[in-house]
C-alpha cells in the first residue's frame, strides 16, 4: 500500500536507484575503502531522503536496502530497508538538508588526500583553474566535531552557508560535499579529491601561484554556467541567481 501517495513513490524509488549506483563512484575513484563514507539524496517534493545502511559492504547495495529517513534522520518503520541501522553520519546529512534547502545531495569519505588537509587542519588555496570552476575559490575546513550529535552537521551547514564551495573538510575527519542533487555531491566528492592530491603535490615542489581574485570570479561563471549541458544539476550562483536565468545572459562564444 502506497504510504506517500503515488508520485512521491515514484521519487522515492527514483532516489533509491540513484543513492544504490553512486556508492559505486565512490569506489571507483578509490574515494573509500571498506565500507568508509556514505552518500545520500533528497526525495523532491517530501520531506525524506535516502542514505546507505550503516557498515554494510559496497557490493550489497541495492535500491532494496537504501534506507528512507524523514528530516530528524529517523527510519521511515516499514520501508525496505528500513530493518537496518542507517549511516553513522545520518545525523549530519540530515541537518544539511534542514537547514540548506537548496540541497539535494550529501558525501562524506576519508579520501586519502583531502583527509590529509583535513588533518591539518588547513584549506586548500585556489592556485588551479580546476578549484576556480568547480569551486569557486578555496576549499573551506570546517570544526573538528565527533560523529554522534548534529555537531558534524552544524560544522557543515556554518561553513558552506554563503560560500562557493561545495566542500568542506571537517578538521582531523575528512571532506564532506553537498549538491543540488546526489550526482552533483558524488562529483564534488570526486573532484575535491582530485585537487587536494595535485595541490599537495604542487606544494611539495615549492611555492603556490595563487589565481588573482578576479579571475576566479571569471572561471567560475563560465564552469557554473556554460560548461557542460543545459540540463546539468547546479546549485544557485554564488550571487543567488538561478544558473539557468545566469546562462541565458550568458555569452555562449
Ligand atoms: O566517518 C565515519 C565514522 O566516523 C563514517 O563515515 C564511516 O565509517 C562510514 O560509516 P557508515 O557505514 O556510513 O555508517
Amino acid at each position: 500500500m502506497s504510504t506517500f501517495g503515488p508520485q512521491i513513490e515514484v521519487a522515492i524509488a527514483r532516489v533509491r536507484a540513484d543513492v544504490a549506483r553512486l556508492h559505486g563512484e565512490l569506489t571507483r575513484y578509490g574515494l573509500v575503502v571498506w565500507t568508509g563514507g556514505n552518500v545520500s539524496g533528497r526525495v523532491p517534493g517530501a520531506d525524506l531522503f535516502v542514505i546507505k545502511p550503516s557498515g554494510v559492504s559496497y557490493d550489497e547495495l541495492a535500491p532494496e536496502n537504501m534506507i528512507l529517513c524523514d528530516l530528524d534522520g529517523n527510519v521511515v518503520p516499514g520501508t525496505p530497508g528500513s530493518d537496518r541501522a542507517p549511516s553513522s553520519d545520518t545525523a549530519a546529512h540530515a541537518y544539511v538538508y534542514r537547514h540548506m534547502p537548496e540541497i539535494g545531495g550529501v558525501v562524506h569519505t576519508h579520501s586519502t588526500y583531502a583527509t590529509a588537509w583535513a588533518s591539518r587542519g588547513e584549506e586548500i588555496p585556489c592556485v588551479i583553474t580546476a578549484m576556480a570552476d568547480e569551486f569557486g575559490g578555496p576549499i573551506p575546513v570546517g570544526p573538528f566535531a565527533i560523529i554522534g550529535d548534529d555537531s558534524i552537521g552544524q560544522g557543515i551547514v556554518e561553513t558552506l552557508t554563503g560560500h562557493r564551495s561545495r566542500a568542506v573538510l571537517m578538521q582531523n575527519h575528512g571532506p564532506f560535499t553537498i549538491g543540488a542533487n546526489a550526482k552533483d555531491a558524488v562529483k564534488a566528492a570526486v573532484m575535491v579529491e582530485d585537487v587536494a592530491r595535485t595541490v599537495h603535490l604542487a606544494r611539495e615542489s615549492g611555492p603556490l601561484v595563487p589565481i588573482p581574485q578576479d579571475a576566479i570570479d571569471r572561471l567560475y561563471d563560465r564552469y557554473q554556467n556554460v560548461y557542460g549541458q543545459q540540463g546539468d544539476a547546479r546549485l544557485t550562483t554564488a550571487d543567488g541567481q538561478s544558473n539557468d536565468a545566469r546562462r541565458k545572459k550568458v555569452d555562449r562564444r
